[in-house]
């Protein structure tokens, strides 16, 4: 089966990781080999130490680019609900899967802040409210925001089920699904 890396970017709270979980669920369900590449997973393993500037979140996104595009040869669907909130990390991402002949998709899950802060998961808005944390991705530091993502999903418009069929249809129409 061919692999493919698809990455999910987007805010904290945006849906990245709900929706990874989800579209793994229906691809395993079609016999697909899956893996999702949680970014705090991530952060307490391969990328144990890093921060939140922007180098050590270059790093992050490379380490994981990296993995993934090993997976995603291999015949792996690997899903990466990970923020990536620099385009230059994304393109570098991206161009290394390019050279390699590896299937990429970048997915923009494009929820806006409001509607993030709102549903707040882990609280970190609530956090960075009362003065706690700072340099929180899309409040107090940089989202640069994909210009043409191979998908744009607005996850507050859409339930979970017709937020994952889009991207299941997206797979389809590339031939990955
Ligand atoms: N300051 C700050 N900014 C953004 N995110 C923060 C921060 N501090 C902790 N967290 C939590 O770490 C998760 C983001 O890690 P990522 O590896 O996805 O981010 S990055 O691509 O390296 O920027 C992110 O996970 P998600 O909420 O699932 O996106 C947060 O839970
Ligand atoms: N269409 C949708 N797609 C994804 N998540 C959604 C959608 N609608 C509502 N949600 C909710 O938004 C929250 C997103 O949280 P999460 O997936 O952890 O975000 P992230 O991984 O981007 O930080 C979940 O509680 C999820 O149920």
């Amino acid at each position: 089966m061919t692999g493919a890396t698809i990455w999910l970017t987007g805010l904290p709270s945006a849906g990245k990781t709900t929706l990874a979980h989800e579209l793994a669920g229906r691809l395993r369900g079609e016999g697909h080999r899956v893996e999702v590449l949680d970014g705090d997973e991530i952060r307490e393993f391969l990328s144990a130490g890093l921060g939140f500037s922007r180098a050590d979140r270059h790093t992050n996104v490379q380490r994981i680019g990296f993995v993934a595009e090993l997976l995603a040869s291999n015949g792996i669907k690997a899903l990466v609900p990970v923020i990536a909130p620099y385009t230059d990390s994304r393109e570098a991402v991206r161009k290394r899967h390019q050279s390699e002949g590896t299937p990429y998709l970048e997915v923009h899950v494009a929820t806006p802040v409001e509607v993030c802060s709102e549903r707040d998961v882990k609280g970190l808005y609530a956090k960075q409210a009362a003065g706690e944390i700072s340099g929180l991705t899309g409040v107090d530091d940089p989202y640069e925001a994909p210009e043409s993502p191979d998908l744009r999903i607005e996850s507050h418009t859409q339930t979970v089920q017709e937020s994952a069929a889009a991207l299941h249809t997206l797979l389809t129409e590339r031939g990955l699904a």
